[in-house]
């Protein structure tokens, strides 16, 4: 007799940001997690999480509708369901549920980390082994102000906590982003890469000017710079510049990767369990992406403790992330809600070992931080 799920609960978790974190649709001075309880018949329990970067800033769905989601319409079609069949499971809220993919992602983990559980088998393993342990990770430096990201891309340098910076731009004219990104670079020099993100900020002619300029200043990567539906605009691009792009908005899943990789897009792209709709929908994105000969990257949507442990037993499996990862969510927020932290150390951070996820909650945090 398998398990049956008994109940799903959907918490919203406001945690403060240790600085103001500033992009082009958003500045965030607080993270919001919704953070997903699954029981079992057997007493056991799976952790989810679905974040997004500022409310409906980023994306169609914000913390306050996945909640809505999974409390309306997801939780009655899982309850008394098997939990042990997570393609059955996923297939059953697909057929009537459109979207929704951040609600969808949350679902899927916490099944995931049910799942580890009742094995007793870390997540990673479930999904074929890691390949790594110890994986790299960025930071992104976003004060809003050059002295101070200056400063603290040189003490995360002297720290190796990070060797790899990414740059929110897009917000302020063309060149006093220019400005602010070459004056970063040339502080760090060669013993960092230093990458931006327009987050969809410009249209194809200032991203050409944009992308020549960053090209001379020596940045390494250009992340989503125009539109995410005009995928033509990112294939002319990647054809005229050296400088690499990253697909992120651009790309939610699997079908989407394709249909940029047949238009011929080359580059690489920005995988996240929230955009795909889970850990197993963004390495199925992940397979179509190498197929294609696009170099990957571990994404993130800013989640804690919960959702970056998820990510990061995915990222874990595949043979070659090229451009490492940027998983350092729970490093943006001031407190945590689990018993014991993800180890970041050596420019890169430890894969949790222990059934499932490999994350237990502190319940006294919690109840301190969740929504009232
Ligand atoms: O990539 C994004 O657009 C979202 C995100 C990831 C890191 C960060 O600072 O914001
Ligand atoms: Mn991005």
């Amino acid at each position: 007799m398998s398990a049956i799920i008994q109940s799903i609960e959907a918490i919203l978790v406001d945690i403060p940001t240790i600085r103001p974190h500033k992009l082009s649709m958003a500045t965030m001075g607080v993270q919001t997690m919704v953070i997903v309880r699954i029981k079992d018949s057997a007493g056991l329990e799976g952790l989810g999480e679905a974040t997004t970067i500022g409310g409906l800033a980023y994306g169609p769905e914000s913390p306050e509708s996945v909640k809505l989601t999974i409390d309306t319409y997801f939780a009655p079609q899982l309850f008394g369901q098997p939990a042990d069949n997570i393609n059955t499971l996923r297939v059953r809220l697909n057929r009537t549920t459109r979207g929704n993919n951040l609600a969808k992602s949350a679902i899927e983990t916490a099944l995931l980390d049910l799942q580890g559980k009742r094995l007793n088998r870390p997540l990673a393993e479930l999904l074929g082994g890691a390949v790594h342990r110890h994986i790299p990770v960025l930071w992104t430096l976003a004060s809003g102000d050059t002295a101070r990201d200056i400063d603290e891309a040189k003490s995360l340098l002297a720290a190796k906590r990070h060797r790899d910076f990414k740059l929110k731009i897009g917000s302020r004219p063309l060149m006093d982003d220019v400005r602010h990104v070459a004056a970063i670079k040339a502080a760090v020099g060669d013993s960092a890469s230093v990458r931006v993100d327009v987050n969809q900020a410009w249209d194809e002619a200032t991203a050409a000017k944009g992308m020549a300029e960053l090209q001379a200043a020596g940045i390494d990567l250009v992340e989503q710079p125009t539109p995410m539906k005009d995928q033509a605009a990112l294939v002319r691009l990647s054809e005229k510049f050296h400088l690499p792009i990253l697909a992120d908005e651009a790309v939610a899943d699997a079908s989407d990767m394709f249909s940029l990789a047949a238009a011929g897009f080359a580059g690489a792209v920005a995988l996240k369990i929230a955009k795909a709709g889970g850990p197993l929908r963004a390495l199925e994105a992940a397979t179509v992406a190498s197929a294609a000969g696009i170099g990957l990257y571990g994404g993130t949507l800013l989640e804690g403790t919960i959702g970056t442990a998820a990510a990061l037993h995915a990222w874990s499996t595949l043979d070659n992330i090229q451009w490492g990862t940027e998983m350092f969510g729970p490093l943006l927020m001031k407190d945590d809600i689990v018993v014991k932290p993800l180890r970041f150390h050596d420019n890169g951070v430890e894969l949790p070992t222990g059934p499932g996820l490999g994350i237990e909650i502190d319940e006294d945090r919690l109840a301190q931080y969740r929504r009232k």
